[in-house]
């Protein structure tokens, strides 16, 4: 949990903000209503992620807040009604984060936005590459302000030994020229190299004719700074290419997963599925096993369709803690799948245990009982595909059998 600090003296604010930054789970709202109530918040030892605060408050007209809240050296982000140009480029010059007004709805959504890029900052490992110091100075400075992790290099050629070292940095912040491998040549060869397919990189240089810029983004950066910067650009040109990424992976990750269980889906099952396959010969064994709800149309034509995605929910949650350490996913309407690297007896195991469980849960609010049938393909056939066909058809044999059961039993764990 981060605590937020919020200095306004009017009450209709505070309760939109209260509202706007309690609704995220990982903020708690510390409010104080003017800067006698700030100071005493921030002396008491309670660590702030950021403030958002008001110039003109009753006991502080004039802005007086910032100052005390920025010698604490917690970010601060002006939320007001004032629109003076030159208030607003003094405060931006004396360190404020942000600078926002209150002449529309968005600005108080932009303000909850900007609180939790510090939250995510705080986990985004950023390396910044420059052969002059002073430069690496003023970057780290802008970006620790901003609550980044920072590691730094001195060209190119060392940037990819960081980068080597540290597969989590998510953005790269580099000048072109530099001894020993220039910023352009650094993004050129991360690009030819899938890991680095995600990272965020920036361009930044002293040299701006717009042929350095249109360099560095045709070999592959994100986006240009010219240097001098100002630092209200770099913030928000490094907050949008970081949240372009992220949305993008966040699509990749709903792309594979199932909506109503949360399981991975089908395709995701093939994708990685494929790739156990590939190297099955490294582990104790390979075994795809098919269950399959018995009778659920049954269930939907008692119950409804709401309460079959319930007992499919609950279904999916009770197999996912039986199975964590296999590949496991929602193969298709009722059909759950695993796909394990393990030996056999102790998949079997755990099999029979989920089985067990399942037997024994009462499912969803009508309590129902309810069982599965399994096929269980323990030897891989030529590819994937085959050997998924054999679970299935030993899934047929047990539905065929009377369900409830395994197709074939292990006799050694039966
Ligand atoms: N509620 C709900 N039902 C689903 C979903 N996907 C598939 N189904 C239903 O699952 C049922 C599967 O029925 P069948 O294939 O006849 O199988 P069964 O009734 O389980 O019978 P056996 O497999 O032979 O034991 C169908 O009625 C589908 O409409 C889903 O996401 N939610």
């Amino acid at each position: 949990m981060y605590n937020i600090l919020v200095v306004e003296d009017t009450a209709v604010v505070r309760k939109i903000l209260a509202k706007l930054i309690g609704a995220n789970p990982f903020f708690r709202c510390v409010m104080c209503k003017d800067l006698a109530a700030a100071k005493e918040a921030l002396n008491q030892g309670t660590t702030f992620l950021a403030a958002v605060v008001d110039l003109n408050l009753p006991d502080a007209p004039n802005g007086e807040v910032v100052s005390e809240v920025l010698g604490h050296k917690v970010p601060v982000v002006v939320l007001t009604g004032n629109f003076d140009e030159s208030l607003r480029s003094r405060l931006l010059d004396r360190g404020v984060l942000d600078y926002i007004t209150k002449d529309n709805r968005y600005a108080y959504g932009q303000v909850e936005k900007l609180l939790d890029r510090l939250r995510k900052n705080l986990e985004t490992k950023v390396l910044v590459v420059d052969d002059s110091k002073m430069c690496l100075n003023i970057v780290t400075n802008l970006l620790h302000k901003a609550h980044f992790k920072v590691l730094r290099a001195a060209d190119g050629l060392e940037a990819l030994g960081v980068l080597e070292s540290n597969p989590d940095i998510k953005l790269v912040i580099s000048d072109h020229h530099m001894p020993n491998m220039d910023g352009c040549t650094l993004v050129k060869t991360l690009r030819q190299k899938s890991e680095y397919q995600n990272l965020v990189f920036i361009g930044v240089s002293a040299e701006g004719d717009g042929l350095l810029s249109a360099k560095f983004i045709k070999s592959g950066a994100n986006d240009f700074l010219k240097k001098p910067f100002y630092h209200e650009e770099f913030y928000w040109r490094v907050f949008s290419s970081l949240e372009s990424v992220e949305m993008l992976e966040m699509i990749k990750q709903q792309a594979n997963l199932d909506p109503l269980t949360g399981m991975f889906n089908r395709r995701y099952l093939f994708d990685k599925g494929e790739t156990l396959f590939k190297t099955r010969e490294s582990y104790e064994g390979f075994e795809v096993c098919i269950f399959d709800i018995d009778e659920f149309k049954q269930v939907n034509d008692t119950h409804g369709h709401l309460i079959g995605d319930q007992l499919l929910v609950q279904f999916s949650s009770i197999f996912k803690n039986h199975f964590g350490d296999d590949l496991v996913g929602r193969y298709g309407g009722e059909e759950f799948v695993v796909i394990s690297t393990k030996d056999k007896i102790s998949l079997h195991c755990d099999v029979l245990n989920f089985m067990n469980e399942v037997r024994t849960t009462l499912f969803t609010e009508k309590r129902m009982a309810v069982t599965c049938s399994v096929g269980i393909c323990v030897d891989a056939c030529d590819t994937l595909d085959h050997t998924l066909e054999a679970a299935d058809a030993y899934l047929y044999r047990a539905k065929g059998a009377g369900r409830n059961r395994i197709e074939p039993l292990n006799s050694e764990v039966a």
